[in-house]
C-alpha cells in the first residue's frame, strides 16, 4: 500500500454516549490510539485469520496476555446464538466486571458479535471497535448496530449499542483478500448512490487506484463514508427516519444471503446486487433515469461485483425473506429507493406489480 494521509478524529456526536473514530495508519500497535481504555479491565475477541496477523500487536499496546482473548473461527456462521453464549461464558469464566471493556479485533462479524455480548452481559458494559476490513472500517464498526443471525433472517437479534472507540488502521486492509475488498467496496459505493453525487462522480475516476490500494484514497473512502454514517447516525441513531437510508439495497441483499444459508454470498456481494435491483425498481417507478441507473450498475460491475442474485433463487424466494425485512411498518414493506444519484428515499410507493417486475427481472428461473 502507498502513502497514507495524517491520523483523522472524526466524532459521532451522541450526547454522554459520543466517540471518536481514528483513521490512520499504523495507529493498532500505538498505545497512544487507546488512550481512553488506560487503566480499564479489558477482553478481547477476534477471529483465527485477524488474530494471525495482527493479535501480537495489539496485545503489546493494551498489554494483553493470552487469557484476555479469545480468538474464534472466521465467517458469517460466527454471527450465531452458539458464540453468543461461548463469549458470555468466557467473560463469566473470566469475571469481566462491569467497567471492563469488550475490545472487538476484525470485521463486521466480531464487530457485531462482540457489540451484540456487549450489549447483554451484567446488562450492558462498553466496547470498542478496532475493524480490519473496509467493511468494517467504513461501515459496520460505526453506528452501534449490534447482532447476530437467525436462520429465518438476517440480523434478525439484536441491539442498538455504540462504541465508546473505534479505531480505524488503514495498514490492515493491504492483507484482505481481493474478495473481501471488494466486499466493502459495495457499502463504499451505496454510501454514494445514496448520499452524495459528488463522491459518486470521484469514485468513478478514483475506482483503479483504490482497488489497487492507493493509501491516501483509500484514507480518503474511510473517512468520508464514516462522516456520512456519523452524521446519519447522530440525527437518527434508532433508526426512526433517515438512517434506513443506510439500508439501500439490503432489504434484497438479505433475502440472498439468508437464501444462501450464511457465508457462501459475501454481504457486500450480496449489497452490490441489492444496488442494482433498487435501481431497476426506481427506474421503473419514474424516478431514476434509465441513464443514472446504468451508471450505477457500471461501477457496481467495473468494482468486480455481482449484479445478478444466485441462479436458484426465485421470485418467492425473495417475497418469503423479503417479507421479515425490519422495515416492514403496518404489514407494509418500505424500500431504499433512488431518485437520483446521490438522492435516496424510504418508500412504500410502490405497486406489487412493479416489486414483481423488478424480481423477475433479476430471477432466472420461474418461480416455484
Ligand atoms: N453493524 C453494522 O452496521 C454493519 C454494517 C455492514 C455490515 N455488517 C455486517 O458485517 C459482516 C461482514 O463484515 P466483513 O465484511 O468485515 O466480514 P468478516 O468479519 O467476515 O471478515 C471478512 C474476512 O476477512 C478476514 N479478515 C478480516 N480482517 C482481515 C485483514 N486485515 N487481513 C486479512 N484478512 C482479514 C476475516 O477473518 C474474514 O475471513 C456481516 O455480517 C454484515 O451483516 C454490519
Ligand atoms: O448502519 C445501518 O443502519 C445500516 O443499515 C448499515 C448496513 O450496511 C448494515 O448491513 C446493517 O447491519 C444492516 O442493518 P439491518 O438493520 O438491516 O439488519
Ligand atoms: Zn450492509
Amino acid at each position: 500500500m502507498t502513502q497514507h494521509l495524517n491520523t483523522r478524529v472524526l466524532n459521532v456526536d451522541l450526547g454522554t454516549r459520543s466517540y471518536p473514530i481514528r483513521i490512520g495508519a499504523r495507529l493498532l500497535a500505538d498505545p497512544a490510539s487507546y488512550r481512553e481504555l488506560h487503566g480499564r479491565p479489558l477482553k478481547l475477541i477476534t477471529d483465527h485469520n485477524v488474530a494471525a496477523q495482527y493479535l501480537a500487536p495489539v496485545c503489546a499496546a493494551l498489554k494483553l496476555s493470552d487469557a484476555d482473548v479469545l480468538s474464534l473461527p472466521p465467517g458469517e456462521a460466527t454471527k450465531s446464538w452458539a458464540k453468543v453464549e461461548q463469549v458470555l461464558d468466557w467473560l463469566l469464566e473470566h469475571r469481566l466486571p462491569r467497567d471492563g471493556v469488550l475490545v472487538a479485533l476484525g470485521g463486521g462479524v466480531i464487530g457485531d458479535l462482540a457489540g451484540f455480548v456487549a450489549a447483554i452481559y451484567q446488562r450492558g458494559i462498553d466496547f470498542t471497535q478496532i475493524p480490519t476490513t473496509l467493511l468494517a472500517q467504513v461501515d459496520s464498526s460505526v453506528g452501534g448496530k449490534t447482532g447476530i443471525n437467525h436462520a429465518r433472517g438476517k440480523n434478525m437479534i439484536g441491539a442498538f449499542h455504540q462504541p465508546r472507540l473505534v479505531i480505524s488502521d488503514l495498514a490492515t486492509l493491504s492483507s484482505l483478500s481481493r474478495r473481501e475488498l471488494l466486499s466493502g467496496m459495495a457499502e463504499v459505493i451505496k454510501y454514494a448512490m445514496l448520499g452524495d453525487a459528488d463522491f459518486f462522480g470521484w469514485l468513478e475516476h478514483n475506482l483503479d487506484p483504490l482497488l489497487a490500494l492507493d493509501g491516501n484514497r483509500l484514507a480518503e473512502v474511510v473517512e468520508r463514508c464514516c462522516a456520512m454514517k456519523a452524521q446519519i447516525v447522530a440525527a437518527d441513531e434508532r433508526e426512526s427516519g433517515r438512517r434506513a437510508l443506510l439500508n439501500l439495497g439490503h432489504t434484497f441483499a438479505h433475502a440472498i444471503e439468508t437464501h444462501s444459508g450464511y457465508g457462501q454470498w459475501l454481504h457486500g456481494e450480496a449489497v452490490a446486487v441489492g444496488l442494482c435491483m433498487a435501481c431497476n425498481l426506481s427506474v421503473r417507478l419514474g424516478w431514476l433515469g434509465e441513464d443514472e441507473a446504468q451508471r450505477c450498475i457500471a461501477l457496481v460491475r467495473r468494482a468486480g461485483l455481482p449484479t445478478t442474485p444466485p441462479a436458484d433463487m426465485t421470485v418467492d424466494d425473495f417475497h418469503e425473506h423479503m417479507q421479515l425485512d425490519k422495515k416492514v411498518q403496518g404489514g407494509k414493506l418500505r424500500l431504499i429507493l433512488m431518485r437520483s444519484i446521490g438522492e435516496a428515499v424510504v418508500s412504500a410507493d410502490f405497486t406489487p406489480e412493479l416489486l414483481d417486475d423488478t424480481l423477475s427481472r433479476f430471477c432466472r428461473i420461474e418461480a416455484k
